[in-house]
């Protein structure tokens, strides 16, 4: 374990109001933002939302136009050498020096470090060994986000920055990755994750965020974003159906909108919507008499559907419905 003291009470990485302005451009429009030891918060968010700058103004690496940033209690923008040792940061890219071996990187790392961990068995975890000859230019981009992950963690740091440290990663790899991050949270430390996995965020995160346009547009557990679709509005049930693109689903809509289910009245709170070209979410208070409706319209369109299934709506469905389906 690290050598400092344990964080108690409130969150290892407070963010108040932040505003990140490039060349007059705000960037980053009162942003909060906790993270809390022992847990996985994910931020995610569409390209260019500010992820990246909200974690390096976290990481000392930017200075705020405004708001605070207290990382460990502390303000990464004038106390960054009291953080460094008590923080592990993976940057998008790298940030690694290209000349030296990956070994010797890694080593190195560890070496500025008290207390870091065995750098053999880091490296064996991580299935750095093979290449730890190599010069950091000629590796491939997973084995560099590899040896990157490994340089954030091996000085065993309170706090742990990861900016999508599973991109561009083999299955295998992922599955490493997601397993030293589950280690990280039971040890107590505080993991910040921005990632455009859903499937990571699901599978890890404690709590979520979701940015948009600079700023929190959805907070809160994944069952509750599920549950809630982030505004509130939605049930987290739905009919999802695979037929072909182009269905027009005004007609379902209708059909859903006028139906009254048994002993009761017609009901309100449903969306349709061809989530993907050719998929359609039927977003409401799914029950059995839901299908007969859906199957009704293919009917009705003439459509034979690959798939029909229901079940719990996604954190993919979740984020698309917040942050739009158009391309950015
Ligand atoms: N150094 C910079 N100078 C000027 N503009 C910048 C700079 N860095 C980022 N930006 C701009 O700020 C905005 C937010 O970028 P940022 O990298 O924080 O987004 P992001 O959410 O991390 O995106 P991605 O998912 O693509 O990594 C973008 O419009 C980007 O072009």
């Amino acid at each position: 374990m690290n050598s400092f003291p344990p964080v108690t009470g409130g969150p290892a990485v407070e963010v108040r109001g932040l505003v990140k302005r490039y060349g007059g451009r705000v960037v980053v429009e009162h942003l909060d933002l906790d993270a809390a030891p022992g847990a996985v918060t994910a931020v995610l968010g569409p390209n260019g939302a500010g992820k990246t700058t909200t974690v390096e103004c976290c990481e000392g690496l930017r200075v705020p136009d405004g708001g605070t940033v207290r990382v460990l209690g502390l303000d990464p923008a004038v106390d960054a050498a009291r953080l460094r040792p008590r923080v592990g940061v993976m940057l998008q890219d790298g940030g690694l020096p290209s000349g030296a071996r990956a070994g010797e990187v890694l080593r190195h790392v560890a070496a500025m470090y008290a207390t870091p961990r065995d750098v053999g068995e880091l490296a064996e975890r991580l299935g750095l060994g093979s290449f730890a000859r190599t010069g950091v230019r000629r590796l491939s981009g997973g084995q560099r986000q590899r040896l990157a992950l490994a340089c954030a963690v091996v000085g065993r740091g309170q706090v742990v920055f990861l900016d999508e440290p599973s991109a561009g990663m083999d299955p295998q790899s992922r599955r490493a990755v997601w397993d030293l991050v589950r280690e990280l949270r039971d040890d107590g430390v505080a993991v910040v994750l921005t990632t455009h996995l859903m499937d990571e965020a699901a599978d890890l995160a404690d709590q979520v965020h979701v940015v948009d346009h600079g700023r929190v547009i959805a907070a809160g557990s994944v069952p509750e974003l599920l549950a809630t679709g982030g505004h509130g509005t939605t049930t987290g049930t739905c009919v999802r159906v695979e037929a072909r693109p182009g269905l027009d689903v005004e007609p379902l809509a209708k059909s859903l909108a006028g139906r009254a289910p048994a002993g009761g009245t017609a009901q309100a709170g449903w969306t349709v919507a061809e989530s993907e070209p050719g998929v359609y979410v039927v977003d409401g208070p799914v029950d059995p008499a839901t299908l007969a409706v859906v199957a009704g319209w293919l009917a009705d369109a003439g459509a034979l559907a690959r798939s029909v299934t229901t079940g719990g709506r996604t954190l993919e469905d979740v984020f698309l419905d917040l942050t739009g389906r158009h391309l950015r």
